[in-house]
């Protein structure tokens, strides 16, 4: 309990002085340019026009943008400094790694650390979680690539999903495949998405879907070439931003507040819950197992 405290209180620290940042040449500020602003933190960058109001954050951590702690505490601070900057209405989630758009969390995170670790790393799933799916602003996923898993919630949490058009790029939440378990709050937010039926199929079979199939499932809201998808981003966010924004986000926390609140009751029990799960050897061998089959084949 009082590791979980300490660490809880300095990823507070650490998000709210910018320390984080600092370790990566100094606090990401914007840079200025005619009616552009842009920042980057090392693994994201933001480029947020003044004129629309509209942020376009791409996740650049090669080979396959997987979501490990520096990532995600650099993800939270990023989305945080949108949320709170009034002139940012809307932002568009896309990758600046060819062909994948995020491969989830990262494996190695999960694999041989300490309980700690564990619990460090399930927080700051967690808070993007929550701050991406709890969003005020528009958030369009512009998916240019693979998606599996966390990269799948990640855009599950977004308004609007669209896809590149090429049955190689897959999406979905295919846990089971790993031998490990989506928790309740990624279930929650594919049944929001595509129902329950649905939702059950594909996390029982552990399923990604190819692009067409996605879209047929209500997984992604369209396709387009590959290389359209973020100019319909565009199109779609200024078609979103015409609502009022005060309506449109009362809107959308009548509809995700069940689930988020579900979470924030549970926090603690949920990280005690993955750190028991997680650090178990039979789930750490079939982790094992996997990264070798992902390393096999090459
Ligand atoms: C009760 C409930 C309690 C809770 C219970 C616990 C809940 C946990 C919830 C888990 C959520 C997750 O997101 S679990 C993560 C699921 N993710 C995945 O299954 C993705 C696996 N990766 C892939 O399918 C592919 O890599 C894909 C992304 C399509 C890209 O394919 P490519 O051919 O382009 O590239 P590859 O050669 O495969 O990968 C390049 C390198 O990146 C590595 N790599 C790929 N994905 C990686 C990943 N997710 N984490 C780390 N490393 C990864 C590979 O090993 C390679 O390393 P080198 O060989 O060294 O170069």
């Amino acid at each position: 309990m009082a590791a979980q405290a300490v660490l809880r209180s300095s990823a507070r620290a650490r998000l709210l002085s910018g320390a984080f940042c600092a370790q990566r040449g100094g606090p990401a500020l914007w840079q200025h340019h005619q009616n552009q602003r842009a920042f980057s933190n090392g693994k994201i960058l933001v480029e947020m026009d003044e004129a629309t109001g509209v942020a376009v954050m791409k996740m650049k951590s090669p080979p396959v943008n997987s979501l490990n702690l520096d990532f995600l505490t650099e993800f939270s601070i990023s989305l945080e400094k949108l949320e709170i900057d009034r002139s940012c209405r809307g932002l568009i989630l896309t990758s600046a790694v060819s062909k994948i758009f995020s491969a989830g969390l990262d494996i190695t995170e999960m694999s041989g650390k300490s309980n700690e670790h564990y619990a460090a790393f399930w927080r700051a799933v967690q808070e993007m979680w929550l701050k991406l799916y709890g969003s005020n602003m528009v958030t369009i996923a512009a998916i240019n690539g693979s998606s599996p898993a966390g990269g799948c919630l990640m855009a599950l949490c977004c308004d609007y999903r669209i896809m590149a058009d090429n049955p190689k790029f897959a999406i979905g939440l295919n846990e089971t495949q790993l031998g490990i378990v989506a928790p309740f709050w990624f279930k929650d937010t594919m049944i929001n998405t595509i129902g329950n039926r649905a939702t059950e199929l594909s996390l029982q079979l552990g399923q990604m879907y190819p692009a067409p199939e996605a879209l047929k499932f209500g997984l992604v809201d369209k396709l387009v070439p590959e290389d359209k998808v973020q100019s319909a981003a565009a199109a779609a966010m200024s078609q979103w931003l015409s609502v009022p924004d005060h309506a449109r986000q009362l809107t959308k926390s009548m509809m995700r507040k069940p689930a988020i609140d579900r979470l924030v009751k549970q926090r603690e029990a949920d990280i005690n819950n993955f750190v028991s799960f997680i650090s178990k050897d039979s789930i750490q061998k079939s982790l094992q197992i996997y990264m070798d089959r992902l390393k096999q084949k090459k």
